[in-house]
């Protein structure tokens, strides 16, 4: 149901500022402020792109990014704070404004207050710092880029419980240690950590890794569904948002705002847990409970004891058994909770020998939990899917093509079944696969995967990157080399050795293109 928007001050000049670009903000009960469309915008179309009102560079001690672009490598440290580091002066002067001023509050820490340094409490003295200079005019302050819009986000904060609030007010006692003649109080730091958890967005680099966090006020306007129409993505800091399928006037723009891979109940878990809201799109208000039982059976339970069976398992709680639903087959809890817990061992081992850096011992582990898991989970689980994202991710540190490949091919079935059809997941998923195809020299299979990927990742990365640039010209050496191989094919067919034909037999036709890809299938 759509409701009056509240009358603040910032609304009206947001809405005339968005309208050129056939948007506006509505209301609806429950739901609170929402994008909407006021004209069509088809797949791939930017929606809408902003640059953060406030971001920081996630501190990893084996990634460190730039303060200005996020990018990585050659990067050095300013030379007065030694916390904020950047990839050149270029970077270095456009961040001066904001940075002399966190650059002054850094100065003065002593090494403990400095280790507290974690990307949130940089994130938020960088919002403080820029709204004070957008308060002294020293940068210009727009429709879409005020403090205001800040203000104006969700905090729930009358949803935290203690523990939350106690962190959120250490926070911001810290914030104000770092930052003392800020005119805000800790009760509106506090109030704004809130607003960062359920508004802030991590930014990523073209293949999802996480670079660091950014509050974009106006993409924050944008509500969650399960079944996104729009995806959100980065080009560097700049967040923008594609429609992943036609949108027609008139309608929500929606993007999702967490990891979509698992059941219903556990995705409004998550969403519950950190946004506060109970979920009712269409993927997790399915009309028939059996659908949805089965799907979480499948994605989250376990799998029928026969190897030969691919059945999934429901639980009887009176015999205090597993029930395979094709075969019947029972499956012991006990034996079930054996597994599992060893499982959770090794995994809590793999983690961190794979934080260690120790690659090698942690491969060996992780297949020794996939063994496991194959015989506890259903080939589609979601726990068995994690575990094949880190062999595959080891292996191909590892330079291990081979075995990198055999893991990617099994996961592209469960994302197949557990992402949209355009998903960026699924489009990187067949980008690794095509790379590691075009590595071991399978041209005729790098070309199909890469095919699929440029198919999804145009629509939800665009064009005009240096990635698609890349994967472009990748798409084009394995397509000039597969059409290479069957020409030199059709060429040996045809100028094969007379000797060569049986004698007496009548000769065939040489292989078509259409042949060949079927032989190659
Ligand atoms: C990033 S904000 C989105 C904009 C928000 N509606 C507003 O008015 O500022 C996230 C918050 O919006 C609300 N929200 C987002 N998606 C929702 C949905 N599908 N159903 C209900 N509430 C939703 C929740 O309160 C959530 O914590």
């Amino acid at each position: 149901m759509e409701e009056e928007p509240k009358n603040n001050g910032y609304m009206e000049p947001l809405r005339r500022a968005i309208e050129a670009q056939g948007l506006t903000v509505t209301t609806q009960q429950g739901k609170g402020r929402c994008l909407t469309t006021t004209v069509d915008f088809s797949p791939g179309q930017v929606i809408i792109s902003q640059e953060p009102y406030a971001s920081a560079p996630s501190n990893g001690t084996i990634n460190s990014f730039c303060d200005g672009c996020f990018a990585s490598g050659g990067l050095k440290f300013c030379s007065k704070c030694r916390v904020a580091r950047y990839c050149g002066s270029g970077c270095q002067k456009l961040e001066w404004k904001l940075h002399q001023l966190e650059c002054e509050a850094l100065v003065g820490l002593g090494k403990d207050r400095r280790e507290m340094l974690t990307t949130s409490i940089r994130l938020m003295v960088r919002l403080l710092l820029r709204r004070r200079l957008q308060y002294e005019k020293v940068i210009p302050t727009t429709a879409t880029d005020n403090y205001e819009l800040v203000e104006a986000l969700e905090a729930h904060m009358s949803e935290l419980n203690e523990e939350q609030l106690v962190l959120y007010a250490q926070m911001a006692n810290l914030v104000r240690l770092v930052l003392p003649s800020t005119e805000i109080d800790v009760k509106n730091i506090t109030m704004n950590f809130s607003r960062l958890a359920c508004n802030a967005h991590s930014i990523c680099d073209s293949e999802l890794r996480p670079l660091g966090t950014g509050i974009y006020p106006v993409i924050s306007i944008i509500n969650h569904s399960c079944l996104p129409n729009s995806v959100l993505t980065f080009e560097g800091k700049l967040a923008m948002v594609r429609a992943v399928e036609p949108i027609p006037k008139g309608t929500e723009v929606l993007i999702s705002y967490i990891e979509t891979a698992g059941s219903s109940m556990t995705r409004k878990e998550t969403l519950r847990k950190q946004y506060f809201f109970t979920c009712t799109c269409p993927g997790c208000m399915k009309v028939d409970a059996y659908a949805d039982l089965r799907e979480t059976a499948i994605l989250e339970g376990y799998r029928c004891k026969d190897n030969k069976c691919d059945g999934f398992l429901f639980f009887n709680s009176d015999d205090r058994v597993f029930i395979c639903q094709q075969c019947g087959l029972f499956r012991d809890e006990q034996e079930i909770k054996q597994i599992e817990s060893e499982v959770e061992q090794l995994s809590s081992f793999a983690a961190k020998l794979l934080s260690s850096g120790d690659n090698i011992k942690a491969s060996t582990l992780y297949k020794t939990i996939e063994k496991h898991q194959m015989n506890l989970c259903h080939s589609l689980s979601v726990k068995l899917l994690r575990t094949r994202e880190s062999l595959l991710k080891i292996m191909i540190d590892l330079n291990d093509w081979r075995e990198a490949l055999t893991c990617c091919r099994l996961i592209l079935p469960v994302y197949k079944r557990v992402y949209r059809k355009i998903h960026p997941m699924l489009g990187l998923q067949y980008y690794t696969c095509g790379k590691l195809e075009w590595f071991l020299e399978d041209a005729e299979n790098a070309l199909k995967s890469l095919t699929r990927a440029v198919d999804i990742l145009r629509i939800t990365h665009g064009s005009n990157t240096s990635f698609m640039r890349d994967l472009f010209n990748l798409l084009d050496e394995a397509r000039a080399e597969a059409t290479h191989r069957l020409s030199d094919c059709m060429a040996c067919w045809i100028n094969r050795p007379v000797h060569s034909v049986v004698p007496g037999l009548k000769t065939s036709l040489p292989p078509t293109a259409a042949d060949w890809k079927i032989k190659t299938r």
